[in-house]
Order: C-alpha cells, then sequence, then structure tokens
C-alpha cells in the first residue's frame, strides 16, 4: 500500500468543500454521477471506434446503493474506469489550469460558491463534503489490474492493487453522522430526478415495494399477509433530452437538464431547442445562463458545448465548435451525418460541421434578436452579462455582423436609455447616411460631455457614446452598417459656406499671436495649435490627427494588444475664439499667466479625453498661481 499526498491546490480545495461550501451538499451526488456518465460515454465512444476495445462489452449502468447498516452510500458505474496513472493525475492533483481562479474567485456566499464547483471540474472532491472516508475501487476497460483508492479527505490518499469483476468504477462513501438523509431512497431518488434525470444512461436503485396481501376469492381470508420486497428499479429517466419533440418537454425538464450539464442550481436565462431536417440533419439545445460562468475572460476558459455523434458523446472540449464569442452558451449539438471517429482536425474543416455550427450561429443571433424585441427585460438581463462578449463578433464573424451589430444596445447623447441601431438610423440625416460615433475609456457622464460632441449637440445630431473600452479597439473596425458608413467625431465633417470659411480665417488670424505663444508654452507636447469653431461651451480641446504615422501606429499596437504604456502622439490643440477666457488671455499682456494657462488648459483637454496628466504637481502648482492673480 502506498500513501500520497494531495497536490496543494487538490488540498485547497478539499478543505473548502469540508468547511465553507456546506450550503448545498446534495450536489455531490450530481458531480459524481455526472462523472459516472462521463465515464460510460467515454467507453462508448472507444467500443465504438476503437479496435483494441471491440471485445469490450458495453452494458451502460450507474447503480446506487445506500447501506443503513453500514452507513454507506456507493455508487457504481460500468464506464472506462481507471488504471494507476489515471487515479495518481485524477484524484489527487487538480489537472485544470482554471483551479487556481476558481480558489481566488471564491465570493463567501456558498450557495454561488458551490455553482462554481462544477464550472471548474473539481466534482469529485464534493464527496468529502458529507464522507468522512472514501473508497473507489475501478478497473479500467481492457486491463487487467485493479486499484483500491481510499482516503479520508485529511491531505493524503493511499492507493493499492486490488481485484474487481470486469471494467468500471466504484465509489464507496462512509457518510457522516448527520448525514443520514442520504442513505434515505426517496431523498436520493428525489436528487436524482433534479439533476440527473436525463443522464442518457440508466441510474437504477433499489426500492422498497409494498405486496398487498393475498386475499381468497371472495376477498374475505388473507391467504398471504402483506409484505414489502426490494426491487431494483431505474430510478432516472435517460432519455437524452434533446432527442425529444420540443413539444413534449415541459420546461422544469429543460431546466433540470441545464442543471445537469452545466454543473449549475441557477435556472438558465433562457433556451433554444431546435431540429434541422434535410440535407444536413442535427439537433441543437442551447441555454444561456442567467450568469456569466467565471472563467469567461479567461483564454483556457472551459466549453460549454457538448458534440454527440447520434446520440454517442464526443467532445466537450472544443473550442471550434462555436465562435468564440458565443463561448457563453451551454448545451449539445447532436448530428447523425458526422463520422464516429472524428478528430479534432477533421472537426474544424468537415463541411458538415461548418454547416451546423453556421447555422447554429444564424439561430443562436435569430433568436437573441426576437427576445430583444418581445421581452426587452430578459434581454437587458443579457446584455448586462454577455453584451460585451457577444460585441467581440463584430470583428471576429465579419459574415454576421450586421446581425450582431442589431443586438447592441448604445449609449447616445440624445437618448437616457440605451437604443438599439435599427432605431437609432431612422432619425439620422438620410442624405449623408452617416453614423457617428465617439469611443473614450471614461465613464459615460464624462463622454457625454466630450467638447468633441459641442458641434455635434449644436448642430442637434445624435451620435452613439460607446465608452466601454473594448469599443475604442472594436468599433475603429467597423465601418459599415447597411448603406450607412460608421464615421468616428473627429472625422466627421460639416458643409461650411464661403462666408463661413472666411469668417473663420479672419479669427484665425486675430488669434495667431495667441496660437503661436501657446505652441512656444507647450513645445512638443502638442502638435500644433489651432482656432476652431467646433466648439461652444469648451475653451480648448485635443484632437489626434489621423494622419498621424505615431497615431495608426498607437493603434495598430492595440489592436495586438501591445503598447499599453506608449504615451498617445501629441495632439492637435484647438482653441475656441469664442470662449470668454481664450477671448481675455487674447487681450493679456501677461506671459506668464498665458504660459500658465496654455499647460492647465491642454491639461484640462487630456481630462476630458479620459487621459492621465503625466504631472499632477506641475498642473495644481500653475493653476493656484492663476487663481492667486485672479483674488
Ligand atoms: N467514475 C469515474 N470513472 C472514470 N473516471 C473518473 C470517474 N470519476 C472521476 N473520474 C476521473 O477523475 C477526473 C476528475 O473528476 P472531477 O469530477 O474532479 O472533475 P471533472 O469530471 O474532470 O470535471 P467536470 O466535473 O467539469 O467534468 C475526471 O476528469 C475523470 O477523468
Amino acid at each position: 500500500m502506498a500513501k500520497h499526498q494531495f497536490q496543494t491546490e487538490a488540498n485547497q480545495i478539499l478543505n473548502l468543500m469540508i468547511h465553507s461550501l456546506y450550503s448545498n451538499k446534495e450536489i455531490f451526488i450530481r458531480e459524481l454521477v455526472s462523472n459516472a456518465s462521463d465515464a460510460l460515454d467515454k467507453l462508448n465512444m472507444l467500443v465504438l471506434t476503437d479496435d483494441k476495445y471491440k471485445d469490450v462489452a458495453f452494458n451502460p449502468r450507474i447503480d446506487i446503493v445506500a447501506n443503513k447498516e453500514a452507513k454507506t452510500l456507493t455508487i457504481k458505474d460500468s464506464g472506462i474506469g481507471m488504471n494507476e496513472e489515471d487515479l495518481m493525475n485524477n484524484l489527487g492533483t487538480i489537472a485544470k489550469s482554471g483551479t487556481k481562479a476558481f480558489l481566488e474567485n471564491l465570493s463567501g456566499d456558498q450557495k454561488e460558491d458551490s455553482n462554481l464547483i462544477g464550472q471548474f471540474g473539481v466534482g469529485f472532491y464534493a464527496c468529502f463534503m458529507v464522507a468522512h472516508k472514501v473508497e473507489v475501487t475501478t478497473k479500467k476497460a481492457g486491463e487487467d489490474q485493479a486499484f483500491l483508492w481510499t482516503s479520508e479527505g485529511t491531505g493524503e490518499f493511499e492507493l493499492e492493487n486490488t481485484t474487481q469483476d470486469g471494467h468500471g468504477t466504484t465509489i464507496v462513501m462512509h457518510l457522516n453522522d448527520d448525514e443520514d438523509e442520504f442513505l434515505e431512497t426517496y431523498r436520493v431518488e428525489s436528487i436524482i430526478k433534479k439533476y440527473s434525470n436525463h443522464i442518457p444512461f440508466p441510474i437504477f436503485m433499489d426500492k422498497e415495494k409494498h405486496i398487498p396481501a393475498v386475499m381468497d376469492d371472495e376477498g374475505k381470508e388473507e391467504l398471504e399477509p402483506s409484505r414489502t420486497e426490494m426491487e431494483n428499479e431505474q430510478i432516472n429517466r435517460a432519455n437524452a433530452l434533446w432527442t425529444i419533440a420540443k413539444k413534449d418537454v415541459t420546461d422544469d425538464e429543460y431546466k433540470d437538464f441545464y442543471s445537469s450539464i452545466a454543473h449549475s442550481s441557477e435556472e438558465p436565462l433562457t433556451w433554444m431547442h431546435n431540429k434541422a431536417e434535410g440535407a444536413v440533419e442535427y439537433t441543437t439545445l442551447f441555454y444561456i445562463p442567467s450568469k456569466a460562468p467565471m472563467d469567461m475572460y479567461r483564454v483556457d476558459y472551459q466549453t460549454g458545448i457538448k458534440l454527440y455523434i447520434n446520440r454517442v458523446f464526443i467532445t466537450d472540449d472544443e473550442k471550434e465548435l462555436m465562435p468564440t464569442y458565443l463561448r457563453f452558451l451551454r448545451g449539445v449539438i447532436d448530428s447523425k451525418d458526422l463520422p464516429l471517429n472524428v478528430s479534432r482536425e477533421i472537426l474544424q474543416s468537415n463541411a458538415v460541421m461548418n454547416k451546423i455550427q453556421k447555422s447554429s450561429v444564424k439561430k443562436v443571433l435569430s433568436e437573441l434578436a426576437k427576445m430583444s424585441k418581445k421581452d426587452s427585460a430578459k434581454y437587458d438581463e443579457f446584455y448586462k452579462e454577455f453584451g460585451n462578449v457577444l460585441k467581440e463578433g463584430l470583428y471576429s464573424d465579419f459574415e454576421n455582423r450586421e446581425k450582431i451589430l442589431e443586438l447592441m444596445k448604445f449609449n447616445t447623447i440624445n437618448s437616457d436609455e440605451t437604443v438599439m441601431i435599427e432605431d437609432f438610423v431612422k432619425n439620422i440625416d438620410e442624405e449623408k447616411k452617416e453614423i457617428y460615433y465617439i469611443t473614450g475609456k471614461t465613464s459615460l457622464a464624462m463622454l457625454k460631455n466630450s467638447p468633441a460632441l459641442e458641434r455635434f449637440k449644436a448642430r442637434n445630431i445624435d451620435v452613439l457614446v460607446l465608452n466601454e473600452e473594448v469599443d475604442t479597439i472594436i468599433f475603429p473596425m467597423v465601418t459599415d452598417y447597411k448603406e450607412y458608413k460608421l464615421v468616428p467625431v473627429a472625422d466627421a465633417k460639416f458643409e461650411e459656406s464661403e462666408e463661413e470659411k472666411k469668417a473663420e480665417e479672419e479669427v484665425a488670424k486675430t488669434y495667431e499671436g495667441l496660437a503661436k505663444e501657446f505652441k512656444e508654452a507647450l513645445g512638443d507636447a502638442v502638435k500644433s495649435v489651432e482656432t476652431t469653431s467646433e466648439l461652444t461651451d469648451s475653451p480648448v480641446a485635443i484632437k489626434i490627427d489621423k494622419e498621424d504615422p505615431t497615431y495608426m501606429m498607437a493603434q495598430m499596437m492595440k489592436q495586438m494588444g501591445q503598447g499599453g504604456d506608449t504615451p498617445p502622439p501629441a495632439p492637435i490643440f484647438m482653441i475656441n475664439p469664442n470662449h470668454e477666457l481664450i477671448k481675455k488671455l487674447n487681450d493679456s499682456s501677461d506671459t506668464n499667466l498665458v504660459n500658465d494657462a496654455a499647460h492647465v488648459l491642454l491639461d484640462q483637454a487630456k481630462l476630458f479625453d479620459g487621459q492621465e496628466l503625466s504631472d499632477t504637481a506641475d498642473f495644481i502648482s500653475r493653476l493656484n498661481r492663476i487663481i492667486t492673480k485672479a483674488i
């Protein structure tokens, strides 16, 4: 017998399970049954596709035995089983890289945290919430040696050779004194019905059956007394839910199935069940969770879609099954038209798979569009959790860009509530057909007050206000919507009459001196200083010259996820000759004051642009000097 230590992270998880996450203990059954079902899935596929396993008998079943005398609960499956290496790798170490994140993400709310267990694939350890000792006896299909793994959940486990008829895994849990409820058949049965009713394999359990007394023909004399007998009965429906016609599935059944495949006790926000017939036959059942999975923004996020080929499980670890911007989906794709021995490479270039994927994406997008129109409250919930992920599709899925744009909710200058693009375009100039937008990494209120929007407000033109960080990367790449052009505010051009142009030139001349003084004071911090008629309320603003190579370089670096710390290129400093402050500075002969004002005004414009000041102390001392003079 050999003793082994649990890996540190496994130990931490164990401790958590035992001491913190005990409010929803019953999920240990869901987790172990789900592992048993996975083990049956794996064997099913090998028996059908791998010659090595062609003589292995596949009699799929899961048995649950509650022994009240011994106080043990046993869960047994006839699945793939584990050899020594599997046991060492799976039950003692934690292979998934997301585990650290799991530990970091615990909120302290037991209910929420216990939902995370399944998401992070650490389900096996849940049995230590109810058991002080766990014995796993297992033999891998096609191999001769069986093993016994034992642990008391206290930091170490033991591994020894044993014997076992046939392949599969038996897990015996020695339950703690106060866990008797899990020895009651009705309790276990109700947990199975709640979480595992629709796993595709039968679960059996001994149930007491009442046999009524046998009476004589006249019904007067008791020939045999009534008695109870134990009968081994299937306690789940074991029908792959997605194969059942929509009309025959109740909402509760859909919800229960979600809980078993998504390892979540939370209800899904919605689901979409679709059967396609024709050249390619397939069924999809997709769920949208009500809360974003914890690992949604991690590169190593866990996929939520299981691929079945004619009900045989193939994979749940294939990121290409659905585009990444729909990675929040949970569910099943099942098709008869794919080859069973499909490999990852084949899957990616398979025409049938591509067709299924394309139509599934279209279906999901159109269902979302329907939801946005019919049930806006639900859509708002969806958008709050997943809007920014969906937005990624704007640059990664060119084909569906228009549809994805139509699913976005936009803030605008003129509206207090978000609007959809279809409604927004109803109010734009049909001649110009331009949709203006501003992006910035600041608060919505701040961006709505940006000086760059003043010329739009003056003309009563509405503008999309995009203040999420992803917007600054995504929207420059989105140039069209139907016949409309998307134009950043800085690039918007408005016609000016000859008189207006002349008047502006005149003004510019009057302010030439001040512009020169500002440029001298600011040096290379600005590219140039220009008067502008585009501002109304603000004295100054900055704008980046789009032709500037340093600007384009900075944008490219940003899109490649680099250059986060490189300073933005020197901006054009625009001054508003109609503003009181600029007028007064133009008339002032105090060169020190003009110098201080130039710096303070530039910093002010930068702040409005969402930038941080490079020298806050300098800003404050200049500002104080100006105030002192004014008092
Ligand atoms: N009954 C079983 N038969 C065969 N292998 C099993 C069984 N139970 C667990 N295992 C192995 O142990 C591993 C760890 O199980 P655990 O429940 O902790 O996480 P997981 O099943 O990988 O994650 P998830 O719950 O997200 O599927 C499994 O991946 C599987 O390889």
